[in-house]
């Protein structure tokens, strides 16, 4: 707080005038390319197998919260099970374009996918997915928990920074592409709480469990360098 802030009188009121985290929207926000939908959940039982099957095979050993699988032959059925589901669960939401860009008749790029493990209070920080690595088009999906992600535009023009907070429910399946893939940042904030905008203008507080995502990108041709960590 600055000796300037210090010198204003408190009301008891002004504590809630400006709350240090504002609500997340259950629904999209206005970013261009970037597609979700609060009702659009996948089916129990198919995200249930996912979730004990990366929970199993890859997060067993203490430490370890990130797995990065290069090509269709080195993601696991379980996974590309979950990707052929993805093609005719997403088509009514997004435009053919986007579609198209997802799930190409013929392919030209390899597949990655990416298998991240949070516990409560871990988060991921505000990153662009790489630009020198993947292509245009990414899908992430929730597993476990409900998380918070976060945006900010990375170019914004003069004035104010532009930022806008999604709850993104287990289950749900979000998009990014165009704008929200090249022009926006994302991250988790680390927490063990989101606080998101419930029904009838209210507020609510939503614990955070053990989330897995596991998130689907393009490689780029020659991008085969693998890094650890990386967003
Ligand atoms: O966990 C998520 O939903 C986001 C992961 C992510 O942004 C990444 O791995 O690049
Ligand atoms: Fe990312």
């Amino acid at each position: 707080m600055s000796a300037d802030e210090d010198s204003v009188p408190a009301s008891p009121d002004s504590l809630f005038d400006e709350p240090l985290i504002s609500p997340a929207s259950l629904t999209a926000p206005p970013i261009p390319g970037l597609f979700f939908s609060p009702s659009l959940l996948l089916p129990i039982e198919l995200a249930d197998r996912v979730f004990t099957f990366c929970s199993e095979r890859y997060f067993k050993r203490p430490g370890v919260n990130q797995v990065m699988l290069f090509g269709e032959e080195m993601i696991p059925a379980p996974l590309l099970d979950l990707l052929s589901a993805l093609s005719p669960f997403l088509r009514p939401a997004l435009p053919h374009g986007v579609h198209e860009l997802l799930f190409p008749a013929a392919p030209t790029m390899a597949r990655q996918a990416i298998v991240n493990l949070y516990n409560p209070g871990e988060g991921i920080s505000s990153h662009v997915d790489l630009l020198g690595r993947y292509a245009d088009g990414i899908v992430g999906v929730s597993l476990g928990s409900a998380c918070v992600m976060h945006f900010t535009r990375t170019s914004s023009t003069m004035g104010e920074e532009q930022t806008a907070d999604v709850f993104l429910p287990e289950r749900s399946v979000i998009v990014l592409s165009g704008e929200a893939r090249y022009k926006w940042a994302h991250g988790i904030e680390r927490r063990f709480e989101d606080v998101v905008n419930g029904e009838n203008a209210s507020v609510v507080s939503v614990p955070r469990g053990l989330r897995i995502s596991v998130t689907f990108r393009w490689l780029l041709p020659g991008a085969d360098v693998v890094g650890e960590h990386e967003p």
